[in-house]
């Protein structure tokens, strides 16, 4: 890391860039013009702050930026931090936005003879093995992982297996697809996420940053 370098900050594209664009402008961080033209390629753009750089990466990325210390700062959802579990990450704050919860799923059809207590080993599509794996095996259950990066819930109606982990909001997308929620596993909010060494290397800057979105989070 080197010491008067701009703090590079991690944003994850897609979907939570939209509720986290409006709280990094409360915050007072303004990228530059390049940033929101679609046709730009660009993926690292300078900032109103001279010391402060943002990178746009893949939401389960950017958690892994932080961790290694190429990003200083960060935005990932909980569902990502608890299935990386990154010990050189430090998540302080809850941003209050990206709320939705990971839950376990299975086809409507099945669930009014499934008992969840009686089971002994699933077998599951998910994104989150991790998470899944362990949610399962703290009550003795072994679970089997299927990994898949996106439309989870097309698996159980094609005979990949009975049941998916996936994020759940409104449940649109598992009534679409016949599912229903059976079980949840963690509540999801995004979180701001800082590099623990990058906070002890450059505590001024860094701690500045965290105490910002503090005071626009408290005042909210
Ligand atoms: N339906 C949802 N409602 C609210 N927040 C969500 C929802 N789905 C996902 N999130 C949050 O947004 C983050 C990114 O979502 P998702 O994994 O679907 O990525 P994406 O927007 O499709 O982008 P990528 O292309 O990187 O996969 C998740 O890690 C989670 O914290
Ligand atoms: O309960 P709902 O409000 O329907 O939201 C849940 C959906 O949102 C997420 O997918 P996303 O739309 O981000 O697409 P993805 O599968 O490409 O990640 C998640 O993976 C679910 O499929």
């Amino acid at each position: 890391m080197i010491a008067n370098a701009p703090l590079v900050f991690a944003l994850p594209k897609g979907r939570i860039l939209d509720e986290v664009m409006p709280l990094l402008r409360q915050v007072g961080i303004e990228p530059e013009p390049a940033f929101d033209d679609p046709r730009s390629r660009q993926l690292r753009f300078k900032t109103n702050h001279r010391d402060l750089d943002l990178i746009r990466v893949r939401s389960f990325d950017a958690t892994t930026f932080v961790a290694f210390g190429a990003a200083h700062l960060g935005i990932a959802g909980r569902d990502v931090l608890m299935e990386f579990d990154y010990p050189e990450v430090y998540a302080p704050l809850d941003l209050n936005v990206g709320h939705c919860r990971l839950a376990v799923a299975e086809p409507v059809e099945m669930t009014k003879d499934d008992d969840p207590a009686r089971w002994s080993h699933v077998r599951v599509a998910t994104k989150y093995p991790n998470v899944t794996r362990a949610h399962f095996a703290a009550r003795g259950v072994q679970a089997e992982c299927i990994k898949l990066n996106g439309a989870m819930e097309l698996a159980p109606s094609l005979g990949l297996c009975r049941r998916i982990v996936d994020l759940v909001s409104t449940g649109a997308t598992l009534k679409a697809n016949g599912l229903v929620e059976v079980e949840t596993i963690a509540e999801v909010t995004s979180r701001l996420v800082v590099n623990r060494a990058a906070l002890k290397m450059r505590p001024v800057q860094v701690n500045a940053w965290i105490d910002r979105f503090q005071e626009v989070l408290d005042a909210a």
